[in-house]
Parts: C-alpha cells; structure tokens; sequence
C-alpha cells in the first residue's frame, strides 16, 4: 500500500460578481489530479506558474478543503476526518514553503519556533525539547548555539535550514515541499537540495517536491508528474520522463531548460501562447491551444508549423477575436495612409503575416478554407471565420479529453498522439534530431 494515494483530487473555487456576491463560474485550479507517492519516496509536480500545483499541495494536505476527491494517507481517507484525526495527521505530514520567513513569528527565537509543533503535539518538558531541537539543528547543517537566536538574523538558506528542521521536529512520514529552493541563490539551492536528499534518507521520508524547474526535479525527484492547467499529463520515472518524454508539454518543458548542445533537444520546442484561464479551459485536450505536436485534420496535407499557424489563427478567434478596424489602422500606419482607403487585401495579409501563415499554404483546398475564413474575418465576421475554421479543419485535440493512460510500466500520458493518430509530418529537422 503507498503512503499516499490521491485519487481525483479537485480544487475549485468560486467565481463570485456583484454585492450578493453571486457564483458566476469557477476556477478549476486542480481539476481531478491522481496519484501515489511510496514511503520513501520523493515525487515531483512540476508545471508553469499557475498550473495548480500549489494548490494540489494545500488541498491534498487539507490546509485548504478539496472540492472533491479522495486523500488516503496509509489507507485512510483523511478528506473524512474529523478535526482530532486531522491534528494526528497534521503530525505526520508536514509543508515547506518557498518563502520560510512569513512562517515564522519574529518574535521567536528558532529554538521556540522549531519547537512550537512538539508543544502543540504535548511534549511538555523543556529540557526535553531543548534536546530534540538542538540534534536536529545539527542534523539540518546549523549550530546548537543558534537556538536562541531569531531568524531574521539568518540568510534565505539558512532559513529553509530552520523550516525544515521545525518539519522534521515531528518526525513525519511526508513532507510536502512547495518551491523549497526558488527564492534561493544557485549555490545555495544546490546546498539545500543536498541537505533534503541527505535528510529524506536519514528520516525514510516520503516527499512531494513541487518546483517549476525541471532542472531541480531532475536532481532530486525518483518520479515526476507534469501539470497543465489543473491536470496531470504526464507521471513516470524521473529518468524515462526526462529521456524519452511523451507529452508535447513535457517535451516544451525539457527544452526550456539551458542546453550546451542547442540541437540535443530535437525541436527545440518553443512555447507560444499564453496559458489560457483556469476558470474556462480549452475544450479537449487543454494543452491544445498551445501544442506544437497537434493532431491534424484528416484530407489536408499540413505542415506541422502551418497548422499550428492556422490554429492559433483559429484559437485566438475563440478567446478574444479580432479587432479589424486595429488591424487597418495598423496596416494604413505603416503606409502612411488613412484606414478607410486601405485595400481588403492588405489588411488580410496582415492579419495572414501576424499569425505566421504563410502568403501560400501547401495544400490548395487548405488555402481555399483559409482564404475564405480571412474574408469573413475583413468582413468583421470572426465568429463566421472560427466556426469555417472549426468545421473544415476538426481535430481530435479540441474534440476528446486524452484519458492518462499507460505508455511503459509506470509511465502515464493523456495525449491523442498515443491513442493511434500520427503527428503532423515535422517541418524542419535538426541535425540529431530524434523524429
Ligand atoms: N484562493 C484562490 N481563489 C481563486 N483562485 C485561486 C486561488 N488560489 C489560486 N487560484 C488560481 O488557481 C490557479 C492555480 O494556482 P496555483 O497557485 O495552485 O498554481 P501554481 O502552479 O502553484 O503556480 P505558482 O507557482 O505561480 O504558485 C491559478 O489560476 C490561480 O490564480
């Protein structure tokens, strides 16, 4: 049985507008987000900012409630227990935070502040927890001496020493870490890694390691789980994820991080978009909006970056639409003329250049429903142009939400791309590239 097993978790909150502050939607910040961490064992959840994986901590530990979904801790489902059972928990289970000084209170020493959840959890003698949080100040790399000094009278680092010996205080089977080392300089990140590596082993601690840094996961993590606006789209061991990624997302992720060899990477995967809002995700697969790697529409022979191009055309059509009198305005400015005498055309190859699509597309029938969809679009008719889009060129991407299912033991993906279609055939190939 694992220590922890999430299953579903969901985190809304409520949307709310006007002075009866009515529930006019909600943010879906983890969205049915599951599972297991072993004694012992460090999982990472990693994702851009804003991808819900501080929230994921907060509700899996209850210091927020989860909207839905099952926690069970050693078996036991905690989202069911009362306050009493909680407190037992609470003991076993334990956070870090990016930023250790807002936890703390200034007015106490360390010694006071490492000690506090041995007094709340009844050691009552002093001498006795004197003892404890002197040998686990030792242990996290600091001075018995300290402990009567305050903490603001020590660095960043030296900080997250202190939260982290008042975590282990009560010697939990869990530690949930939130961006432990993010707010740290990079020699000093790299000390603390070591010192909850060295911990983790000395304790037998499980840990939930959540960064936005896929460098540090790979430090640290045996396993990793990758998050995209509330969901998980990708689990499996640390090594095979970062070797042989499958999700689109993962592999964007992978190469943000700085790589000496700039073709190591393959692709080289470039972002583009924002990432869409929690409180109305995309429908299907949410990473659809921004995916290099969607599935193209059957009877049209694309090239991966031209459907991509006309995708955003597409997406951003749905979001926001287009502002055409801007877009003549903009085009009459480069000419120095006035708006009202600018040609239809201009402002289409405007709208075609802003997008990337290029003046042709490969493929005439393509071509055609794009020309089409950019008439409308002059026209002031961008509903009219993103259902023509929508229709001519269906994907399965902006259709289905991808299941995470098995690709390898213990290696979990929720992508069409391993659900039996092909991937638009890649524009460009880089030398050592692996497609
Ligand atoms: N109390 C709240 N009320 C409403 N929305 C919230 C609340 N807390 C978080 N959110 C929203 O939920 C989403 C997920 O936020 P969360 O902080 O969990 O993401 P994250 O991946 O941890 O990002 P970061 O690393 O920036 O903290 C975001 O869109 C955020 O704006």
């Amino acid at each position: 049985m694992p220590l922890l097993e999430v299953r579903n978790l969901e985190k809304h909150y409520p949307i709310t507008e006007g002075l009866l502050k009515n529930e006019v939607g909600h943010v879906r910040a983890v969205d049915g987000v599951s599972f297991t961490v072993e004694r012992g064992e460090t999982l990472g959840i990693v994702g851009e900012s804003g991808c819900g994986k501080s929230t994921a901590a907060t509700s899996l530990l209850r210091l927020e409630e989860p909207t839905g979904g099952q926690v069970l801790f050693d078996g036991e489902d905690i989202t069911t227990y009362t306050p009493k059972e909680l407190k037992r928990f609470r003991r076993r289970a334990q956070m870090i935070f990016q930023d250790p000084t807002s936890s703390f209170d200034p007015r106490m020493s360390v010694g006071e502040a490492v000690a506090e959840p041995l007094v709340i959890h009844g050691i009552k003698e002093r001498e006795r927890r004197r003892r404890i949080v002197v040998d686990l100040l030792e242990r996290v790399g600091l001075s018995g001496e300290d402990i009567d000094r305050y903490p603001h009278e020590f660095s960043g680092g030296q900080r997250q020493r202190i939260a982290l010996a008042r975590a282990l205080v009560v010697n939990p089977d869990l530690i949930v870490a939130d961006e432990p080392t993010s707010a740290l300089d990079v020699s000093v990140q790299a000390e603390i890694l070591t010192l909850i590596e060295r911990v983790q082993a000395e304790f037998g601690l499980a840990i939930v390691f959540i960064s936005h840094d896929m460098g540090v996961v790979r430090e640290v993590c045996d396993r990793v789980a990758v998050m995209y606006l509330g969901e998980i789209v990708e689990l499996g061991p640390t090594a095979r994820v970062f070797e042989e990624p499958q999700h689109p997302y993962t592999r964007a992720l992978l190469s943000s991080i700085p790589e000496p060899d700039p073709w190591s990477r393959g692709l080289g995967t470039v972002l583009t978009g924002d990432v869409p809002s929690p409180s109305n995700p995309p429908s299907g697969c949410r990473f659809h909006t921004r995916c290099p790697e969607l599935v193209p529409p059957d009877g049209y022979d694309f090239t991966r970056g031209e459907w991509r191009a006309v995708m955003n055309l597409r997406v951003r059509l749905r979001e926001e639409g287009i502002d055409v009198d801007a877009v003549r305005e903009f085009v009459a400015g480069e000419r120095e003329g006035v708006a009202e005498t600018v040609d239809d055309d201009r402002v289409a190859e405007a709208v075609r250049a802003e997008f990337d699509i290029p003046d042709t597309l490969s493929d005439p029938s393509a071509e055609r429903v794009v020309r089409e969809a950019l008439t409308d679009i002059v026209a002031g008719e961008g509903d009219a142009a993103r259902d023509r889009l929508a229709e001519a060129f269906p994907t399965v991407c902006a259709r289905e939400r991808p299941p995470l299912d098995p690709v390898a033991t213990g290696h979990e993906v929720a992508c069409h791309l391993h659900r039996g279609y092909d991937s638009a055939p890649a524009e460009e190939t880089a030398p050592g590239a692996d497609e």
